[in-house]
């Protein structure tokens, strides 16, 4: 199972306890306020680490494009946040003691998240999953990568990976993710987390969600996904990009909840039997009883024992070497019987 330290030490690793990020992405409607009061609940809910995300139009749009899409325009003069306020929302996070991160969509912004505002990983949008030049020159940046590969083929996976580490780079998490907003159970495979580890047992896999619910995200955590990334917001009531389909911060902290415990939960393939379970065995579990008052002497035969509570004594699967056994004492009926009872010799054949 692979595990790698983001920039800050955290340790996040297949089957450990999950690294929660809460997807700011356009949630905060372009308000310091909004994105403050989110941090603050987002940490309040649990969650390890906000993410918003460093898009402009330069960065994004071919101009021909840009101009001409008049919905691309109004999204970006809405809900982009420039450099400053990344650098003030970084801030603002480290001070509440939650982990800052934004997803880069250029060089020069993935240097400035690392330089500027400590991010402890580089999160690389699916969209960037064929951006084979664009992998190699973050990988070279030398921090931890998250990579998410919504949209690709595991052939693309295999063509992501291979740029990365081509740029020497191996601190990187790949995340599962599907993405349709929100997507519908049927169309999320989760099962392909355990299909990313098995072909990159070298990395960590997570699970970037963008499906409704907390069951999802809980079952990921079942497969070993180490880092989950949901979509929040503190109003899915207000018409917004994906607003509506992200998680406000009683659910979130739900998800969080349901998570953990699912991770306690997991253990490992072997059969460890706690202290708890085995006191609860000599309880539970029955024992080798008399039926009826038997003699010192009297050689023991089926007819005359039974099997019940409690389970300290002599466990029924002993009986074929507890059968022909003498008995050293007499006994009463419903006795449990212990080995000291028994003769330890066999008796001799009549
Ligand atoms: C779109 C993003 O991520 P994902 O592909 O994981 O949804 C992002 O981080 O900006």
């Amino acid at each position: 199972m692979s595990v790698i330290t983001l920039g800050n030490g955290r340790q996040v690793g297949d089957y450990l306890k999950p690294y929660v990020v809460a997807e700011l992405n356009t949630s905060h409607f372009g308000d310091l306020g909004i994105a403050r009061a989110m941090i603050d609940e987002a940490k309040a809910a649990g969650c390890d680490c906000v993410k918003f995300q460093s898009w402009s139009a330069e960065t994004l749009y071919c101009d021909s494009y840009y101009q001409a899409n008049a919905i691309a325009k109004r999204i970006v003069k809405k809900f982009a946040l420039d450099g400053a306020q990344l650098k003030e929302l970084a801030e603002y996070a480290a001070a509440q003691g939650i982990d800052f991160a934004s997803t880069p969509y250029s060089i020069q912004e993935a240097e400035f998240l690392l330089s500027e505002c400590k991010a402890p990983f580089i999160k690389i949008a699916s969209m960037e999953l064929n951006n084979l030049p664009y992998l190699e020159q973050l990988g070279r940046l030398g921090a931890p990568l998250v990579l998410s590969t919504g949209m690709g083929s595991f052939e693309e996976i295999r063509e992501a990976v291979r740029a990365i580490e081509a740029s020497g780079n191996r601190q990187l998490i790949i995340l599962h993710c599907t993405s349709i907003y929100p997507s519908p159970p049927q169309l999320i495979r989760l099962q392909n987390i355990a299909g990313l580890r098995s072909e990159f047992p070298a990395f960590p896999i997570g699970y970037s969600d963008h499906s409704q619910g907390i069951e999802i995200p809980a079952a990921a955590v079942a497969l070993g996904a180490c880092l989950i990334e949901k979509h929040f917001t503190l109003d899915s009531s207000r018409i917004g990009m994906d607003n509506q389909m992200a998680t406000e911060p009683e659910e979130m902290r739900a998800m969080i909840r349901a998570c953990h415990r699912v991770q306690e939960a997991m253990g490992g393939a072997g059969r460890v039997l706690s202290e708890e379970e085995r006191a609860q065995a000599l309880k539970m579990r029955r024992s080798i009883v008399t039926r009826r008052a038997l003699p010192a002497g009297h050689v023991l035969t089926e007819a005359d024992l039974d099997a019940k509570r409690p389970g300290d004594g002599i466990a029924p699967s002993q009986l074929a070497v507890v059968l022909g056994r003498m008995l050293k004492q007499d006994l009463g009926a419903e006795t449990v019987l212990t080995w000291a009872l028994l003769a330890d010799h066999e008796p001799a054949s009549t």
